[in-house]
């Protein structure tokens, strides 16, 4: 029985069953569930009944057609007839468990990082890593450090990169996320392994607690299985060309103005009030809640969340993860503005935390902030500014796309947008955007009032991002070109009507968000696809 590719994978531990529930009875109903590979892992059971609960489970596994997985004991496989391991990095090793099980069929080894990952899948004989823990986990005792869902990504990059150096005529080794996977967090672990180029996750799910915990296993199963379901049959759409991005531009912007979406904002208190006259001014409605407790009400009725990083502090980096849970499970967009990100250690670690908890459909930062997200030394930020700009800035925006899974703009004289396959630059704007405070910040807002207009479009409008359909549901590459194309265009008209300084270009600024055209939008736009 061959392994499925990105399995929804139960492992077992009789301690974690709800009282009045046998293993025999939970394994059964997983199985209906969607289960596809199952693995005894008892920790606490002696030889003989190891190998008691291992036939039972066989019989059971054997009339799903499921493969059956042993944990570490290569004797219990041998004396039940089961061909399929899993083993740890201080187990048997891949060579001895080959010797002692020469018909083995498949062997799994658990990996926490790039070296181990790749020394397993060297060998033609390893089938399926896991790797772990994506996330806290009671389930195993000597668990190490959660390694986060962007982690991970990075570890199956790296593995991935590793096969194609392969010349051996090994297959695409088989890779498990595990470690704290429940139902509302495992679309958050496959949005982030999906590989860019076929938008299918690279990753199954392997999970103790989320079924074998319920009460209704064959549920929760299930809505794993749906989950992983959503990542398996996602295709990739087109590269758009100029005319099809303008014509969604237009589309977004007609249908922002007849119903402008819920806006909430939780952003610094230097540009709340610039933010609400730009919402309101683009006929969006803005909510400046900083309340955890009403994050999950809020998000029910959202258009979009926009959460920008300036005056951060320990309580609103709380509201953010609230309100970032709530919108990522209503699929609603959210769009981050990470000010001033590399400004301090505190913001970086806490922007980090952020990121490994909440999926954001669009990120949008100056190049100082992009390159403190992406590890870039080469440019340097000076506080909430940025100093100098990136090299290539092309491939800056195209790679911290990817390594995101969103959609990236990068601000400044031109701006650059990408959903890791496409890559836009815009030369609209002014100058004098530079000279009044919360500009940036206003430019997030604007993204915002074009990603509730895609999100409530969504059935209509494709994501070329294929995962945005999921975070944010709808053409968030669209949105970003029209949220930009807003804020600049309406400078330069706002320009036009020759301001004496800062104060009257801002007024001018807002009217002419407010009285701002599709027409106006198309005939000044200078965007090309690069
Ligand atoms: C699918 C899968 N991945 C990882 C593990 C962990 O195995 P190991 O490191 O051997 O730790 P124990 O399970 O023995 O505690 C696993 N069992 N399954
Ligand atoms: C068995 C196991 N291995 C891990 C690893 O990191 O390799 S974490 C883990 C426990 C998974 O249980 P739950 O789904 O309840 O968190």
């Amino acid at each position: 029985m061959a392994l499925p590719r990105s399995p929804l994978y139960l492992v077992t531990q009789r301690e974690a069953l709800p009282p009045g529930v046998s293993l025999e009875q939970c394994v059964q109903e997983a199985l209906q569930g969607g289960v596809e590979i199952v693995q005894l892992r008892e920790k606490h059971a002696d030889s003989r009944e190891f190998l008691e609960i291992a036939r039972g489970l066989q019989t059971i596994c054997d009339a799903a057609e499921v493969p059956l997985v042993i944990n570490d004991r290569v004797d219990i496989a041998l004396a039940c007839g089961c061909r399929a391991v899993h083993l740890g990095q201080s187990d048997l090793s891949v060579k001895d468990v080959c010797a002692l099980m020469p018909t083995a069929k498949s062997i799994g080894v658990s990996a926490h990082d790039v070296s181990e990952a790749t020394v397993a899948c060297a060998t033609d004989d390893v089938s399926l890593i896991g790797i772990g823990p994506i996330y806290a986990t009671t389930s195993k005792s000597d668990a190490k450090e959660a390694l986060g869902p962007r982690k991970l990504a990075r570890i199956i990059d790296a593995l991935r990169a590793y096969e194609r150096t392969l010349s051996s005529a090994n297959g695409r080794v088989s890779i498990v996320a595990i470690g704290g996977i429940n139902a509302s967090n495992a679309a958050r672990v496959l949005h982030m392994t999906c590989n860019f180029d076929t938008g299918e996750t690279e990753a199954g799910l392997a999970v103790i607690s989320a079924i074998v915990s319920s009460p209704r296993p064959r549920e929760a199963a299930q809505s794993l299985s749906d989950i992983l379901a959503d990542y398996r049959s996602e295709g990739r759409s087109h590269k758009p060309s100029r005319e099809d991005l303008l014509a969604n531009v237009v589309r977004l912007h007609d249908s922002s103005r007849e119903s402008g979406g819920l806006l909430h904002h939780i952003t610094n208190t230097v540009v709340q009030n610039q933010c609400a006259n730009v919402a309101l001014a683009l006929r969006a409605s803005p909510i400046m809640s900083m309340s955890p407790e009403e994050a999950g009400d809020l998000s029910a009725i959202l258009g979009c969340l926009v959460i920008n990083l300036g005056t951060l502090t320990d309580d609103s980096l709380r509201v953010m993860k609230e309100a970032g849970r709530h919108a990522n499970s209503n699929k609603k967009p959210i769009v981050f503005d990470p000010v001033g990100v590399g400004a301090s250690a505190f913001r970086q670690s806490k922007t980090d935390q952020l990121l490994d908890h909440v999926q954001m459909s669009i990120i949008k930062g100056n190049a100082g902030e992009l390159a403190a997200l992406s590890g870039d030394k080469s440019v340097r930020a000076r506080g909430v500014d940025s100093a100098g700009g990136f090299a290539d800035p092309v491939k800056a925006v195209r790679d911290l796309a990817r390594q995101e899974r969103c959609v990236v703009v990068l601000t400044g004289q031109i701006d650059y947008i990408s959903d890791g396959m496409t890559v836009i630059k815009l030369s609209n704007g002014v100058p004098h955007l530079g000279n009044i405070t919360g500009s940036g910040c206003a430019t997030g807002t604007c993204i915002a009032a074009y990603a509730s207009a895609a999100h409530s479009m969504s059935t209509t409008m494709r994501a070329t991002v294929p995962q945005a359909s999921i975070w944010g549901g709808g053409d968030m590459l669209s949105a970003a070109v029209g949220g930009i194309l807003a804020m600049t265009v309406a400078a330069e008209i706002a320009m036009e009507k020759q301001p004496g300084g800062p104060s009257t270009f801002t007024g001018h600024l807002i009217d002419a968000l407010y009285n701002l055209t599709a027409q106006n939008l198309v005939e000044r736009a200078r965007v090309e696809v690069v």
